[in-house]
């Protein structure tokens, strides 16, 4: 028997099952576990080996269902001339190419070529643009793939989902989304959701008993389905088909596929993009008209320059690089916020990130350290406290008067039996695994002086703890003994009896409200808090289900305590300047939420509501549930359900609500809010499903993070719209004031056509600004402190009145130094000068080019001065100097002189082209210097 790669492994668990051929047709769900692990040469408690685990993947392939690459990039390429807008371009190329063959069709069509290269120029530009969107779409979906825990040369592991081999052994719990199609080997309460692939809604649950060879796909309770997820419970499951070997893959559905689908914003954009086309069009055939009446054009060709003219205008008026830099922008966003901890899912997300204006967030983990510690406990003879750090269970005890050390031993143990945590030592360092609360009983456990009475411990069933019961038991010395711990206010309500002193005594009302008030003071130091209590049995009982739930005997009070991220307060502090609100949601007692909120500075602690409470409230009674929502900051004790209430009540009063959640029960919420969030590390795969973002790190600061980049990328989309509008305002603007003013200002613009700008020179200054200067423009670092204004409404126009009046005033400035340009160089006109037509052209041309580049300072802000972190963009500086290159070198080089019809300019003529670009800066800091004092009087 060979051994692979000097493993020293017999080969079962290091090759390929030999009867992979059969794998598709087998059925697992009739075969004994053993036989279904012999079949596929496993080992079910150690798991495959790594290297039979990477044979059979290089053997199979990745467990996933293989999706399109997308079309070629030859294909990308020529899509890029569907655009209606190139269609225009090549009837400027047609146009040209008629003017060409009547005029002189010896020479080389000069014109008709420059145009094609803006075209091609322009496709790149656009394939650029539209593959950097895509890799960033990409590494999201990257980012966000599913992890399944396996079991591999005998350890538990984290891999990512589509590393899942048939034989592979996946140990399935809570919350977990099946990635795989398995026969279950192992099953404690297990239920899982298989409505994704049965339609069916309810849970269902799953054993690993055999189930007939002919039963078909949804009566197979001993298998799991790729595309289904675990509800309740945990079980241990062998993979039998991965990729498109599973009964999903079969019907080849594309799950979990991130959203690429247009948001609101992109579509608004859009859409005022085919309006500005419509209107720019209308625009044209004024000009045309206008050029018609104006010059002296009597020919053919004259004619057809006119069409070229006034088509090359409307290619320059149209905004065509919106919809891709707006893709690329919110792109490079989710990138950026992913650096930051907060893994954005949609693209929409991101703009409703920017309006969200509260946030409903958990306590445990995301406000606080989810660092539980055990630091008060209470039996009914006294109270004990714990020392120590952490989860080193190098600590003490320090017992009350009067407290008993065997109530204390066995109420510490009870709650560490009834846990699923474990504590390992690795060199100085202890790891915890499990939930933290769990963990910090172990721990305390592990404080507990010596104690040499041993029980049988061993663990027979189990009922797993949910957030919706509050409650986790467990049956131990055979079936004799239960543990139940939980909320305590829950487990009182099912306790009869109290242990003392190893009696149990009967609990009357006046105790219950003594321990009561216990509980109380515990929270009110802040403490989570939690009870535990027995249940003594005459035999196992037949079935463990949550019946067993009562009649149980109080053994104690435990109290964790739970460290306040130490950013949180000045987090919620800057959540609130910049008008969002942010509402605690825990499942923990209203005094231990209303210690922590008051201590983390939430707004309204005074008067919790409780889960009891929303259940009492009249949903119907909009007045009342507003009223509700509104009186308090504090949500405690709530299930899962009460969150999507919530949610939908906020909703109700138009709040745009991010909520948090991590468990199975938070999907609905989560769906329901406009961004759900979920945790990166606690929460389960069916939370992260159902989320828009999912926080790396569980800290409540990266959502408000998220948002400051949220708005951020809104406040980049507004400055690259300012600019390209007011850029394409002052082009459109000179053409029409020049054509339409040119006769009475006696400005002589030739004999033939009377244009300050030709169509190729129109086309460059398009070029130019929608490319580089705009693209810069769209990851500017913020100039404006985004997070001291309310959050903008979703309903709010993106190009609001204080935009359009820039728009209005740059392009207006920005035409008017066109003209004055080409007034002082021409000889005629009012300024008078004693340049010809081409040099007066050379000189509107240079200033059309500049003013934009002053325009990109300009666009920063409405309201902030351009002057301010002026050299913080340097990817903009970079795009400045490119530009003044590029308008040097087409002013300057003969070839390009011949291309474009430019001619060299003096240093002169370009000191002038300069200061007359520079009074669009200047108008523009006069209008952002009114606007500031309104602002200020205003606010
Ligand atoms: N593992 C557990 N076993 C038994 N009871 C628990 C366990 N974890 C928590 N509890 C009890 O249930 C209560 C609610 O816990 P739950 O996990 O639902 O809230 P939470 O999600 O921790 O709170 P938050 O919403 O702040 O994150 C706790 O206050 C505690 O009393």
């Amino acid at each position: 028997m060979s051994v692979e790669s000097g493993e020293n492994r017999p080969m079962s668990t290091n090759s390929a099952p030999a009867t992979s051929q059969r794998r598709a047709s087998n059925t697992w769900w009739a075969m004994e576990p053993s036989a279904v692990a012999s079949e596929l040469d496993v080992d079910l408690e150690v798991g495959l080996g790594d290297g039979a685990a990477d044979d059979r993947l290089a053997r199979f392939g990745p467990n996933e269902l293989s999706h399109d690459d997308g079309p070629s990039l030859l294909r990308r390429f020529f899509s890029q001339f569907t655009d209606p807008l190139v269609g225009l371009l090549i009837a400027a190329i047609v146009i040209s190419l008629a003017a060409w063959t009547i005029e002189d069709s010896s020479s080389v069509p000069v014109e008709a070529i420059v145009i094609a290269l803006i075209v091609v120029a322009n496709a790149v530009i656009g394939l650029w643009q539209e593959g950097r969107a895509t890799r960033a779409v990409d590494a999201l979906r990257r980012l966000t793939a599913a992890h399944s825990t396996v079991v591999r040369d005998g350890e538990r592991r984290s891999v990512s989902t589509t590393e899942l081999v048939p034989g592979d052994v996946v140990v399935l719990a809570e919350g977990d989304v099946v990635g795989f199609d398995g026969r279950l080997v192992e099953s404690a309460s297990l239920e899982v959701n298989e409505a994704a692939l049965t339609g069916e809604s309810m849970a269902i649950s799953k054993h690993t008993e055999l189930v007939p060879s002919d039963a078909p796909v949804a009566d197979r309770s001993n298998m799991v389905l790729s595309g289904t997820s675990v509800v309740k419970g945990r079980g241990r499951a062998v993979v039998v088909g991965t990729g498109h070997e599973t009964e999903v893959g079969r019907i080849a559905t594309l799950l979990g596929d991130t959203d690429v689908e247009p948001t609101p914003l992109q579509r608004q954009v859009a859409r005022l993009g085919r309006t500005l086309g419509i209107a720019v069009v209308v625009l044209a055939v004024v000009v045309i008209a206008a050029i018609m009446a104006t010059s002296d054009v009597d020919t053919a060709e004259e004619a057809l320059d006119a069409l070229l003219v006034a088509v090359s205008l409307a290619v320059a008026a149209v905004p065509e690089g919106l919809p891709a830099i707006m893709t690329v922008v919110l792109a490079l966003g989710v990138q950026r916020m992913s650096r930051r901890n907060a893994i954005v899912k949609r693209l929409l997300s991101v703009e409703t990130l920017g309006s969200a204006s509260v946030i409903c967030t958990d306590k445990t983990g995301t406000l606080t350290r989810n660092e539980m510690t055990v630091v008060r406990v209470a039996t009914a003879t006294g109270e004990a406290t714990f020392t120590g750090v952490g989860y080193d269970p190098d600590g003490s005890v320090e017992m009350g008067d009067d407290a008993d050390l065997d109530d204390l031993i066995e109420l510490v143990r009870a709650a560490a039996i009834a846990s699923d945590a474990t504590l390992e030592r690795d060199g100085e360092r202890w790891v915890p695994n499990g939930d933290p609360t769990e963990v910090a009983l172990v721990v305390a456990a592990a404080k507990l002086p010596d104690d040499d009475r041993r029980s049988n411990d061993t663990r027979v069933d189990e009922l797993p703890f949910d957030s919706d019961r509050k409650l986790m038991s467990v049956l131990v010395a055979d079936g004799a003994v239960q543990y139940t711990k939980g909320a305590p206010d829950v487990l009182l309500d099912r306790c009869v009896s109290e242990a003392r002193c190893g009696a149990t005594i009967d609990l009357h009302d006046d105790r219950v409200a003594e321990l009561r008030g216990q509980v109380e003071r515990f929270a009110d130091a802040g403490l989570r808090t939690l009870g535990v209590a027995r249940r003594r049995h005459d035999g196992r009982p037949d079935p463990f289900d949550e019946g067993a739930e009562r009649e149980l005997e109080w053994l104690g009070l435990v109290g964790l305590s739970d460290p306040p991220r130490l950013e949180a307060a000045e987090v919620i502090d800057r959540a609130r300047s910049a008008g969002i609100r942010t509402v605690m949601l825990t499942g923990d007692h209203p005094r231990t939420a209303v210690a922590i909120g008051a201590s983390l500075g939430l707004g309204n602690t005074d008067d919790p509501i409780t889960g009891t409470q929303l259940d009492r409230l009249d949903w119907d009674d909009r007045s009342e549930v507003s009223a509700t929502v509104e009186s308090t900051d504090v949500f405690a004790r709530v299930a899962p359900e009460h969150k999507l209430r919530l949610v939908r009540a906020l909703q109700h009063d138009g709040h745009i609500v991010a909520m948090t959640g991590d468990g199975v029960n938070d999907a609905p919420a989560l769906r329901r809010a406009d961004i759900g969030v979920s945790m990166g590390d606690v929460g389960t795969d069916v939370a992260r499903e159902a989320s828009d973002m999912v926080l790396a790190d569980d800290d409540f600061a990266t959502i408000v993070t998220a948002i400051e980049e949220g708005r951020n990328i809104f406040a980049d989309i507004r400055k690259f719209l300012r600019y390209l509008l007011a850029s394409n305002a002052g082009e459109v603007l000179v053409m029409v004031i020049g054509v339409l003013a040119a006769g009475p200002l006696g400005l002589r613009l030739g004999d033939g056509l009377a244009v300050p700008l030709l169509a190729t020179q129109i086309l460059w200054i398009n070029l130019l600004t929608d490319s580089a200067l705009a693209l810069a423009l769209g990851v500017d670092s913020s100039v404006e402190d985004v997070m001291s204004e309310p959050p903008r409404r979703l309903t709010d126009p993106i190009i609001d009145r204080a935009m359009w009046v820039t728009i209005a005033i740059v392009g207006t400035v920005t035409a008017l130094a066109g003209l004055v340009a080409l007034d002082l160089e021409l000889a005629g006109g009012m300024l008078g000068g004693d340049g010809d037509l081409e040099s007066g052209r050379t000189m509107v041309f240079t200033t059309i080019v500049l003013a934009q580049v002053f325009n990109a300072f300009n666009s920063r802000s409405d309201r902030v001065s351009a002057f301010v972190k002026l050299f913080d963009n340097r990817l903009l500086w970079a795009a400045v100097v490119a530009t003044v290159l590029l308008q040097v070198a087409v002013v300057h080089l003969d070839v390009l002189n011949r291309a474009f019809e430019t001619t060299p300019l003096s240093i002169s003529q370009w000191a002038t082209c300069w200061g007359l670009a520079a009074t669009v800066l200047l108008a523009n800091e006069l209008r952002k210097l009114f606007a500031r004092r309104r602002h200020d009087s205003a606010g």
